[in-house]
């Protein structure tokens, strides 16, 4: 293998994205002594924008420049959550997949500056998310809890929480380990608490799909369950035609004997009905058990409920 010299490295420029490009240089120095890498970070449509992302195109709003820039030869290797990439269309052309990391823990926490935990939070506490999938799933097992619309990146977050736009937060603890902000959790909520999203905790590396010499030096980084758990979900919400602000949640999870199970969850916003499928595949490939699965939620009417929410 012919290691190149210089690999840089695009990827959106928040505090959390910053990291993960840091934990993706460490790991491919570690990797390839002598590599020199180069960060080159943009600012997405995503990050500009903190009005209803469906107004701008929701879909591949965290993705889209940072896709550009690698296309157009700025960078040679984009970094992104596989959470923030779109499902219900392929990969910009010319680009794909060279490793998936292993994956960091997929939960989401609760935030509360009183500490206290979800089940103690009084009614009318104002929990900040603009995420359909969390307000759904609070609405359903808290319904005395308010979601207020709350945007940005998860410092801003903070920020705006501190400021008393809201009283609590829901947040990725990968996110909030990666920006070093850990200590805000007061409660770690368990996958069937608050079913993750799809993708949670993956950071995806992409590259052009005609640069063999990038594409082999980075795809020792790949961690096989987290390849094999990130095709069956987005193989899921591809069929499910699942958008960025789609009620949709679910899991996949590579046992240790090699069996593959796939949850997941479609809500109405209201919570009030909940769509639940689980299927576990030994021989079966992760795309069959994404498909089959996404196949038992549109027998019980997922269509409807997915194409209820505006993109
Ligand atoms: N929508 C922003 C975003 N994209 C990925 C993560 C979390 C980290 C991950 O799952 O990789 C977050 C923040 C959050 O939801 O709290």
């Amino acid at each position: 293998m012919t290691v190149p010299e210089l690999i840089r490295i695009v990827s959106r420029s928040s505090p959390m994205a910053l990291a993960q490009v840091e934990r993706v240089r460490a790991e491919l120095t570690a990797l390839h002594p002598g590599l020199r890498t180069e960060v080159v970070p943009v600012v997405t449509t995503g990050d500009r924008w903190m009005g209803d992302l469906s107004q701008v195109d929701g879909k591949g709003a965290f993705t889209k420049e940072v896709d550009a820039a690698l296309l157009a030869g700025e960078a040679d290797l984009a970094v992104h959550c596989v959470k923030d990439i779109p499902a219900d269309r392929p990969l910009p052309a010319g680009t794909v997949f060279a490793a998936f990391l292993e994956r960091d823990d997929i939960r989401d926490a609760l935030v509360h500056p009183g500490g206290l935990t979800l089940d103690e939070l009084p009614a009318g506490t104002r929990i900040g998310t603009s995420s359909v999938r969390r307000a759904a799933q609070l609405a359903a097992s808290h319904p005395h809890l308010e979601c207020v619309p709350m945007r940005g990146n998860a410092n801003r977050r903070l920020e705006k929480l501190h400021a008393g736009e809201a009283d609590a937060l829901l947040l990725a603890v990968s996110g909030l380990e990666r920006i070093g902000r850990a200590d805000v959790v007061t409660q770690v909520l368990s996958a069937e608490t608050m079913c993750p999203p799809i993708g949670a905790g993956v950071l995806a590396l992409q590259c052009r799909e005609d640069d063999t010499e990038v594409i082999d030096a980075v795809s020792g980084l790949g961690d096989p369950d987290a390849h094999r758990e990130t095709t069956a979900e987005r193989m899921l919400l591809h069929v499910l035609q699942g958008h960025c602000n789609s009620p949709i949640a679910g899991y996949a999870r590579a046992e240790r004997n090699g069996d593959l199970s796939l949850r997941a969850k479609v809500f109405t916003p209201d919570g009030k009905t909940v769509l639940n499928a689980h299927e576990w595949a030994g021989p079966l490939d992760p795309a069959t058990l994404g498909t089959s699965v996404a196949v038992a939620l549109l027998r019980q009417g997922a269509r409807e409920l997915i194409d209820s929410i505006p993109h």
